[in-house]
């Protein structure tokens, strides 16, 4: 299959992955691409390490909103791709690069085509942390372009290409991040009664973090706690003085995630008070959950109906965040997910969505705004 213009800018995209309000690399590129677009109905302003292209309609009535999130994830990419990434230790392992390229797509074709209505094309850092789009919200440059409808999409590596998932509602959970700090006493190895060792602080915390779920949340709501990394310690023959864990938290409602706090902290003060040590918990970067309005997801709906190439599916929700919730909870639109076709999921170091993907999308979307 010949190669489109905008999977080359997906596989550019791809060997440049850069961590959240870090995206220099991905600004600069994509401020090149838009450069070179013709005409002069559209506008671009920076924000931070983000973007916003303003494309005047010809006689606009409203502004519909897109919005791509533009950072990478601190993963050492494990493909053989040719356009593997060039950054060490540093990957588009949750599909931003597909995202990117499609939003490129999708506006260039109305920067050549331009419609009655404005369109506004949001291209948004540190989505996988600490989060962009509340501070976005918040920007005058935000605020003077504010769309009335906003939408975004998210590859789905389940899926094959060609389906589109999503559902009205509730689709991606309320998130936090979860960072524990343990500090006690250190030592030799062969003393532990000299010390109190904070590796073992930390393996109890997060053996009694898994009785939250299990013990503490209505079955019939739903959370998850992960624990994605433990640090702690010097050498082997050393008892540890600090200890540190880091994770997440995902519920379903907003009071599962308020009770799954005061939990934590419970558990943490008997930590605390069992192996007489200090620990400090920091709650990071928290979403607002991905919440799809009625309406403009039922059209939605009602129009991919109509679309005999796409394989329309109504999902479940799933308890993966995204900062989108943030703009969702004050402008009506909707996300929806894409199929990507990979063996390997999201935040894996070997994801290889297809690419087939780009261009059924860019098609796709935009039919769906030609329709509003
Ligand atoms: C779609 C996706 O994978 N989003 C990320 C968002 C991360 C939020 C934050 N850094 C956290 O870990 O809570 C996800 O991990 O779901």
């Amino acid at each position: 299959m010949e190669q489109s213009q905008f999977v080359h800018i997906r596989r550019e995209l791809h060997k440049i992955p850069e961590l959240g309000f870090k995206e220099f690399k991905t600004q600069e590129y994509l401020l090149n691409y838009l450069q070179q677009l013709p005409g002069n109905r559209y506008e671009i302003r920076k924000w931070r390490t983000g973007l916003l292209v303003k494309i005047f309609g010809t006689n606009p009535s409203k502004t519909i909103g897109y919005r791509t999130d533009i950072d990478g994830l601190p993963i050492e990419e494990q493909t053989n791709l040719p356009f593997k990434s060039a950054h060490e230790g540093r990957m588009h392992a949750c599909g931003h690069d597909f995202h990117m390229s499609i939003a490129i797509g999708v506006l260039t074709y109305f920067v050549n085509h331009p419609i009655k209505d404005d369109l506004l094309f949001i291209f948004q850092p540190a989505e996988e942390g600490p989060g962009g789009a509340e501070p976005l919200l918040q920007s005058k440059e935000f605020k003077e372009w504010k769309p009335d409808l906003i939408f975004a999409l998210h590859i789905a590596p389940e899926y094959p290409v060609g389906t589109i998932a999503v559902k009205e509602g509730l689709l991606f959970a309320n998130t936090s991040e979860l960072f524990i700090d343990l500090k006690g006493k250190g030592g030799h190895a062969a003393y532990p009664h000299q010390t109190n060792d904070m590796v073992v602080a930390a393996s109890y915390l997060v053996t009694q973090l898994q009785s939250i779920v299990s013990r503490n949340v209505d079955p019939l709501d739903s959370a998850v706690i992960t624990v994605g990394k433990i640090t702690g310690g010097t050498v082997q023959n050393i008892i540890a003085e600090n200890s540190r864990l880091e994770g997440t938290i995902r519920t379903l409602s907003v009071e599962a995630m308020k009770k799954v706090k005061k939990r934590i902290e419970a558990l943490v003060k008997g930590v605390e008070n069992g192996f007489e040590c200090e620990a400090k918990i920091d709650y990071g970067s928290m979403y607002h959950q991905v919440y799809n309005h009625e309406r403009p997801t039922k059209h939605f709906i009602e129009f991919l109906k109509q679309k005999n190439d796409v394989n329309l599916f109504i999902c479940k929700e799933a308890m993966t965040g995204e900062d989108f919730g943030y703009m969702l909870k004050e402008i009506p639109g909707f996300m929806f997910w894409l199929g990507v076709d990979s063996p390997y999921g999201l935040h894996h170091a070997k994801l290889n969505p297809k690419e087939g993907a780009i261009d059924f999308s860019i098609n796709t979307i935009v039919e769906y705004i030609q329709s509003l």
